[in-house]
């Protein structure tokens, strides 16, 4: 059978001592797909997606991107490989302008000419080009949440991975921040770990879910979070 994966793990286990966090998972994401991973607190999501990133070292298992083995390397290796990361810990310089940070990650990949170039696409495509000249350390948190994400698309990933990208931002911002992310999902594959259930299912074409650890279930958006099983497991964490 033909294997159109963009990104595969295989058998891909995390265990902190006893806990077994990612227990034996095998997933995988096509090119131009949308994906979000939910899953109830402490499901696996996070340790999985820092699987992916290069921010964990799998206990046991493979991370495959293109069909390479990628488990085990650094997220700069991660990210020179053609996977844009962006994680929750803030990766943008206070002291650039905004057009500079972008600049330079669009340098990781082009020739200066065309990292000008580039970065005035991105601002564009973002929507941030009247932020081009401030300062990154003076934004506010939603545009330097567009910025982060400005920076990720800048040297034109293949595979687009994001925790939980609408965290902390406005209505209208997180509004803003969908409709991106489905637009990118145009070009790139997208895999997304988010919480917020509107947000989900704003964005969202199919879902993988999560539960102990293990996919419990995935599949289209509506299908997936009419599934009973879906629902017992979050409404088991919400009575716990
Ligand atoms: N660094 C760590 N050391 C020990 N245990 C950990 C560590 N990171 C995660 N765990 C445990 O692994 C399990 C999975 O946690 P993880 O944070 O991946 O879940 P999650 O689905 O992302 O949850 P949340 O939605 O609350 O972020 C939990 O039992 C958690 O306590």
């Amino acid at each position: 059978m033909n294997d159109f994966s963009i990104m595969k793990t295989e058998k891909l286990t995390m265990r902190f001592g006893s806990v077994v966090a990612v227990d034996g998972v095998d997933f995988s994401i096509r090119e131009g797909e949308l994906r979000c991973l939910i899953g109830p607190n402490g499901a696996g999501k996070s340790t999985f997606f820092k699987l992916l990133t290069g921010q964990l070292v799998p206990s046991s298992g493979t991370v495959r991107f293109k069909k390479r083995p990628i488990s085990g390397r650094s997220v700069a290796e991660i990210a020179n490989a053609g996977i844009g990361i962006k994680t929750q810990v803030p990766s943008v310089f206070d002291k650039l302008s905004v057009a500079a940070g972008i600049e330079l990650a669009a340098a990781r990949k082009l020739p200066s000419e065309l990292a000008k170039k580039r970065t005035e696409e991105v601002l564009e495509r973002v929507g941030i080009t009247a932020l081009a000249k401030s300062h990154v350390g003076e934004l506010a948190h939603g545009q330097r949440q567009l910025v982060e994400l400005a920076m990720v698309v800048a040297p034109a990933p293949d595979l687009i991975l994001l925790d939980e990208p609408a965290a902390g931002m406005t209505g209208s911002e997180v509004e803003h921040i969908g409709e991106l992310i489905v637009e990118l999902a145009r070009s790139s594959a997208v895999v997304v770990v988010e919480h917020d259930m509107e947000f989900i299912q704003r964005i969202a074409q199919s879902v993988t879910v999560f539960n102990q650890g293990a996919i419990l279930t995935e599949g289209p958006v509506e299908k997936v979070l009419a599934d009973p099983r879906v629902q017992d497991v979050y409404l088991g964490k919400a009575a716990a």
